[in-house]
């Protein structure tokens, strides 16, 4: 039988446009020979918004929603003011995509640089929930521009959209050796939020029996990354926590250039879309300095989704390898770690 990937290719801003170059390389050269790869490439970020003045119009959101996945470089550049691309593009296909589960693993592969002392044995997976939290847009502000402006940005909680992540959560952990879940928020100043996650967390639970919880404000988690993150195994929190923290578990485990992300909608009925953790990075972008290593992984993430374990696999091992290697005092370049990384999967 023969297969195919129809994939949306969203390479956005920045770096984003030379690690997504890096990414189709590697996921040519990964796939066997009778997996059709067809890619269609969407203009669609700072550029085609100082052209048109668009971000995400209708039709293109139509058309996206029908490839089996969507591979995404960065969104964001200094030259749109802050929020216009990040809402208006990336935020409204995480929406629209129902994008309910952010997945974000963190490993610390051997050898790979880590500012913690004693190289503990890091691997973790935080499920963040990808879709409400103060992340709806709703908000306002009163009075704007004066002394006496009033800005709010409530964040949205609803029981059905903390009980599915919850309850994918648990399930990752369930399948997972360790079988541990961490639930994160604040539920000590968060009262409202904070104790239905709570309840709702404990009552999932008492479906998942063989699975050992725990319970931490989100600002003793971040201590508990640096000092402890070998206590982690699946950690499931809410949209804003699960930003912030995933930056600090990249920074833990190598750098922000290795951590992938895939946004999961787990009914199938929209397409996940895989991007890395990272932003844009205009402070190195066109200077071929970026590591494409995150959106290389977030391919892995995005194979794995869609059935390809073995190929998922395979550019894991090929990363491992490579970090191993990897000489700290030779800089490469993008285009070259990208390379190396296709060869090692093809071999
Ligand atoms: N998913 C996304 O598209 C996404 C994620 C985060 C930030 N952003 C946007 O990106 C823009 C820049 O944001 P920022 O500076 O806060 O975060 P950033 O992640 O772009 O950069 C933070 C730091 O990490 C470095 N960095 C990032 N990726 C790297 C890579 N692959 N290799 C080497 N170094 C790397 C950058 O050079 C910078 O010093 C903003 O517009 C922001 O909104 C987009
Ligand atoms: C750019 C921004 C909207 C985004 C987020 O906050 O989710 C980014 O920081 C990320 O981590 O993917
Ligand atoms: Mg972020």
């Amino acid at each position: 039988m023969s297969r195919s990937i129809n994939l949306a290719v969203i390479p956005g801003d920045g770096i984003g446009q030379e690690v997504v170059a890096q990414g189709l390389k590697v996921l040519s050269a990964v796939l066997p020979e009778d997996v059709k790869l067809e890619t269609k490439e969407y203009d669609l970020g700072a550029t085609r918004w100082h052209r048109t003045g668009e971000t995400l119009p209708d039709a293109e959101l139509e058309a996206l929603r029908h490839h089996d996945a969507i591979l995404l470089g960065a969104i964001g550049d200094p030259s749109v003011p802050s929020g216009v691309l990040e809402r208006g593009l990336l935020l409204k296909l995480r929406f629209a995509f129902d994008h309910y589960v952010n997945l974000r693993p963190s490993k610390l592969f051997p050898s790979t640089a880590t500012p913690l002392a004693g190289r503990p044995d890091i691997d973790f997976v935080v499920v963040r929930e990808g879709t409400e939290g103060p992340y709806t847009g709703n908000g306002g502000s009163l009075r704007t521009g004066t002394p006496a402006e009033v800005a709010t940005e409530v964040s949205v909680n609803t029981a059905y959209g903390v009980e599915r992540v919850v309850r994918d959560a648990y399930g990752r952990a369930n399948s997972r050796p360790r079988k541990k879940l961490t639930l994160v928020h604040k539920n000590n100043v968060l009262v409202y939020a904070g104790h239905m996650w709570k309840n709702i967390f404990d009552k999932v639970g008492q479906e998942y029996p063989e699975v050992t919880t725990d319970y931490l404000h989100v600002d003793a988690a971040t201590i508990f990354f640096v000092t402890q993150p070998e206590r982690f195994d699946v950690i499931v929190t809410d949209n804003l926590f699960g930003d912030i923290l995933t930056d600090l578990a990249a920074a833990v485990t190598g750098g922000i250039g290795l951590a992938a992300s895939g946004n999961i909608n787990p009914t199938g009925e929209f397409p996940s879309m895989f991007e890395p953790v990272h932003g844009s990075a205009p402070d190195i972008a066109g200077q071929g300095k970026a590591d494409p290593t995150a959106t290389i992984l977030s391919v892995a993430l995005l194979l794995r989704h869609l059935g390809y374990e073995t190929e998922a696999a395979r550019i894991e091992d090929a990363v491992a390898a490579d970090l191993a290697e990897r000489d700290g005092s030779t800089t490469r370049t993008t285009d070259e770690t990208g390379d190396a990384l296709a060869v090692r999967v093809a071999g």
